[in-house]
């Protein structure tokens, strides 16, 4: 999975030098934080939707779109996704340890 979100990633990163008449992200860029902030909140509400209706494959559509656009976010502000997923696993790392304190105390 996060082989996709890096070759994304990379591809984001290269858009910053794309031709925004060619390139929805790059006129995203162009349009600036606040245009990428407010697709966000769209593709949020959108996905909420699609999961109230339990719309299955609305849903994984929705999702997607939703992630792409924080994707874009992240571009913008010069993060990798990598580091998103570097802080899953540290908070996976720090339910591990909170199992096995639980554990040790029985
Ligand atoms: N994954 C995506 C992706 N997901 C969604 N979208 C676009 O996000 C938009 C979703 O917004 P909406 O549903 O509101 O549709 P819209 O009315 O066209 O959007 P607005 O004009 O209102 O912003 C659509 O235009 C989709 O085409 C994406 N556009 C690009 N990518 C990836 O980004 C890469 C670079 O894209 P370009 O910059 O277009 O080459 C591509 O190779 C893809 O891998």
């Amino acid at each position: 999975m996060s082989d996709i979100l890096s070759r994304l990633a990379d591809t984001l990163e290269a858009r910053k030098q794309a031709d925004s008449t060619s390139s929805y992200v790059a006129k995203l860029y162009a349009k600036g934080l606040d245009t990428i902030l407010k697709k966000i909140g769209e593709e949020a509400t959108e996905t909420i939707v699609a999961a109230k209706n339990g719309d299955r494959q609305q849903i994984v559509y929705e999702t997607a779109d939703l992630w792409f656009h924080c994707m874009v976010m992240l571009a913008s502000q010069g993060v990798r996704p990598e580091e998103v997923l570097d802080e899953l696993a540290r908070r996976e790392g720090l339910s591990g340890l909170a199992e096995k304190a639980a554990r040790s105390e029985q």
